[in-house]
Formats: C-alpha cells, sequence, structure tokens
C-alpha cells in the first residue's frame, strides 16, 4: 500500500510531512521551477520560478509566507538558476538547512526505453540519462545539469530521478510504433516515448476525485498546453494515445517548436535550402510554433497582437487552436466515449480565450462551455460546461510538483524496504 495518502489532507505528523519536505526542481527548456513541498499535505512550502535562461533579461519570482519577491536578471543557464534559488532560499526563506529536506526530486523529461518509473540517481544513473540526451535535446541536458549542481549543493539527501515519459510506457504498440522499418526502429530505439506524462497523469486522476469517481471508470482527453504542449487520451486511468514522439517535438504547436510537420520538410530543407540537420533541429525546436509563425511566444502577448490587428499573430492563434481540435477529434474517435475533456498547463489554466475556441463548433458531439463558467478566475479544478452536455470540459490545475514530490517519497521508501 502507498505511504502516501491519495486525499490531499493536512499532514497529521509534522509542519512539513511525516517524511520531511522534498524540493523538487522542475527544469523546462528556458525555465527552472522549483518548489520545496509538504508532500503528505501536498502544500507548497516556497516555490519559485527563473525565466528566460540563457537571454540577457531573466526573470526571477520566489513565494515564501505569502511574500512575493520579484527581481530581473541575466541568468546564463540552468545550473546558474539553480544557484540562484538555493541563494534565494537562505536570504528569503525557508533556510534549506533547517527544513527538514527529506529528498530532492527532479523532473527528467526522457527515460526512454531505459527508464519506466522514478530512480534515485547515482553516476550510473546519471550517465544513462545522458545517452538519453539526442531524444529531448532541449530538456535532458538541463535536467541533468540541475541534478548535478544538486547533487554538490546538497549531497546528503537522496536525489530522485521521476520522468516525464514513464506514464506512458503503458500505451499500446499501435501508439507508440512508427510504421517505418523495424530493424531500423529496433536498433535505434525508434518510437513514441510521449512527454509531460507526469501532468497527464496527475490530472487525470485528479478529474476523478473532484467528480468523487473512480479513475477506471473515465475516459479523457487532457490538453496540457503550456510553452511545450501535448495532449493524451487516457482510457480508464491508462494512456492510450499521446501527441508528443520520439521527442518533445511532435504533436501540437507549441511556443517555439512546430510540432507535426511532414517529414519531407526537413529533406527538402536539407536539400534545396541548404540548412544543415543542426540548423533545421534549431528551426523546427526553436524557432517554430508560436514564434516563429508570429515572432512571439507568450500567449498573453500574442492575444495582444491579435487585439492590435496583426495578421500573423491572428494567423498564429487560428494554426495553434486548429491541431487542437484536430486532435480532440481523433481522440474521441479512439477513446469512444469522452467523459472529460481537461484543459491544464499556463495557458489551459489561464486562457479562457484559448479554452472558448478549442471548444467553438464542437456543440454537435456534446461537447461546449458555459461562458460564465470559463471566465470564473479560479485556482480550483472546475467545471466549465453547462449542465446539458454529456462530456464536461474542465479546468484542471497540474501540481507537477507535488505528483514528482510524491513519487520522490516512494522511490525512496521502496529503496529502503
Ligand atoms: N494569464 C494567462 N493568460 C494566457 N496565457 C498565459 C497566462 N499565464 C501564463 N500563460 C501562458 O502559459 C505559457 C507557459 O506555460 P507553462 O505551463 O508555465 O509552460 P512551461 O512549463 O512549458 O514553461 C506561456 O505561453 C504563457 O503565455
Ligand atoms: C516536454 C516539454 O515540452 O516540457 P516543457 O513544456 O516544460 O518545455
Ligand atoms: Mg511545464
Amino acid at each position: 500500500m502507498s505511504i502516501i495518502p491519495d486525499a490531499e489532507r493536512p499532514n497529521p505528523y509534522s509542519a512539513y510531512g511525516a517524511h520531511g519536505s522534498v524540493l523538487v526542481l522542475n527544469s523546462g527548456s528556458s525555465s527552472l521551477k522549483y518548489q520545496l513541498v509538504n508532500p503528505v499535505g501536498g502544500e507548497a512550502i516556497a516555490k519559485g520560478t527563473i525565466e528566460r535562461i540563457g537571454e540577457s533579461s531573466g526573470i526571477v519570482t520566489h513565494k515564501f509566507a505569502g511574500n512575493t519577491t520579484r527581481r530581473e536578471q541575466p541568468v546564463a543557464d540552468h545550473g546558474a538558476a539553480l544557484e540562484v534559488a538555493l541563494g534565494l532560499f537562505e536570504e528569503i526563506g525557508p533556510r534549506l538547512s533547517e527544513a527538514g529536506i527529506y529528498a530532492v526530486g527532479h523532473r527528467v523529461v526522457q527515460g526512454g526505453e531505459l527508464f519506466s518509473g522514478p530512480v534515485i540517481v547515482d553516476d550510473e544513473a546519471l550517465e544513462k540519462m545522458e545517452s538519453l540526451v539526442p531524444l529531448a535535446p532541449l530538456h535532458n541536458p538541463a535536467n541533468i545539469q540541475g541534478i548535478r549542481v544538486a547533487r554538490q549543493l546538497l549531497g546528503d539527501v537522496p536525489h530522485v530521478a521521476v520522468f516525464d515519459t514513464a506514464f506512458f510506457q503503458d500505451l499500446p504498440p499501435e501508439a507508440y510504433t512508427y510504421a517505418i522499418d523495424r530493424d531500423v526502429a529496433d536498433r535505434y530505439a525508434v518510437r513514441r516515448y510521449g512527454a509531460h506524462g507526469t501532468s497527464h497523469q496527475y490530472v487525470a486522476g485528479k478529474i476523478a476525485r473532484v467528480l468523487g469517481r473512480r479513475v477506471q471508470d473515465l475516459n479523457s482527453i487532457v490538453l496540457h498546453l503550456g510553452n511545450g504542449a501535448s495532449v493524451s487520451a487516457v482510457k480508464g486511468g491508462v494512456p492510450i494515445e499521446t501527441s508528443m514522439g520520439l521527442t518533445p517535438l511532435e504533436g501540437l504547436v507549441m511556443g517555439t517548436r512546430s510540432g507535426d510537420v511532414d517529414p519531407a520538410v526537413v529533406f527538402h530543407l536539407a536539400r534545396n535550402a541548404g540548412m544543415s540537420i543542426d540548423e533545421i533541429d534549431d528551426l523546427l525546436n526553436k524557432r517554430s510554433g508560436l514564434k516563429g509563425l508570429a515572432g512571439e511566444n507568450d500567449m498573453r502577448e500574442l492575444h495582444r497582437m491579435v487585439d492590435e490587428g496583426d495578421p500573423d499573430a491572428n494567423l498564429a492563434f487560428s494554426v495553434y487552436v486548429h491541431r487542437i481540435k484536430k486532435y480532440i477529434g481523433a481522440y474521441a474517435a479512439l477513446l469512444g466515449r469522452v467523459d472529460v475533456i481537461a484543459f491544464t498547463a499556463g495557458i489551459g489554466e489561464n486562457d479562457a480565450l484559448t479554452r472558448t475556441a478549442v471548444i467553438d463548433g464542437l456543440e454537435p458531439f456534446g461537447i461546449a462551455i458555459d461562458e460564465d463558467r470559463n471566465e470564473a478566475r479560479s485556482d480550483d479544478p472546475r467545471i466549465i460546461s453547462p449542465e446539458w452536455t454529456k462530456t464536461l470540459v474542465m479546468v484542471v490545475p497540474t501540481m507537477e510538483e507535488l505528483a514528482i514530490a510524491r513519487q520522490c517519497v516512494e522511490a525512496v521508501e521502496t529503496a529502503r524496504t
């Protein structure tokens, strides 16, 4: 039986949880999110984000004891970002030496075929993660750098890696297999691994708890719309499809990533535009998506540009929404019955305009939004569809850090028994 209670209730043992607190590090492609979490009660004791890593202007935010500290300062890379974060704990609090840290949990995006669940980090595990860098070039290097620096600075507690791909290890073969020569695919581990799995799994479970239903009885489409974006079809708690593939480049239109393109685009650019493979990689991962179409990957800014009549921003938003709708239709066909469509992550949780545009026109399928519910502001999971629909549309804030903290405690406890 799990030592972590499912219900999010206050921890009866100590201020920071029966197992102490867990420091969670979530390195994205250009950001570091961190949280000191009580893994039992579920509350964040302190948390922060460091955005625009590697750019000339970084934004640092640290929240503790009801106060928010915000600074603008350039941050060179993810190692430097972690040092800034640890410095803020010393300066503003809580001091990590007094926070009863039980373990450090690291989000690692790509576990490939080497990791199907959380692992306590040692040198061998780190080497394996290094070998997976080509399968998550924007993410694994930052994740690994975070682990190295954190192990040096917080060396006396266990460090646990929790993989984005783990949840999707349960995908059926027809979903994870690319229809290419089998020998080549097998030799080079070319298959679909998915990503954002910790979030998709958390949201699918949270939907069931909020509705008072068993996850086994629910079919959900989860839309994780952040800077990276992905969608999953979860049938009875088990993922049957997801939009990210070999790497987090496949699928939806994202902040800077193209999502699905005809692979022949790569051959065409290599042969006829004189671009190298590295240049095309950079193009599709960093200069595409909303940024490639409109020059802007912050959704708030994109809306402002649309309001000012910018045709590029308008097209970018239309392409973004069109792709999500295509996936909803496809995943509905795979699920057969859709009980819930859930929006999560930065855009999914905060952007009523995107939610309206995505659901618009789906009424004939019994899917609709109630605009008052959609626009009501809340940090709680909520239903935003009208009473009459069979499919519920929901907003379910993701809590990747809490989910990582809990998996981290379970991994340490399992290793000890
Ligand atoms: N209030 C808001 N309205 C619209 N978009 C928002 C809002 N707040 C954040 N976002 C968008 O959320 C995205 C970042 O989401 P997030 O889940 O934090 O991404 P990641 O984890 O990939 O860095 C950005 O595109 C940002 O514009
Ligand atoms: C996998 C992925 O795209 O992650 P993020 O959204 O944090 O960049
Ligand atoms: Mg994210």
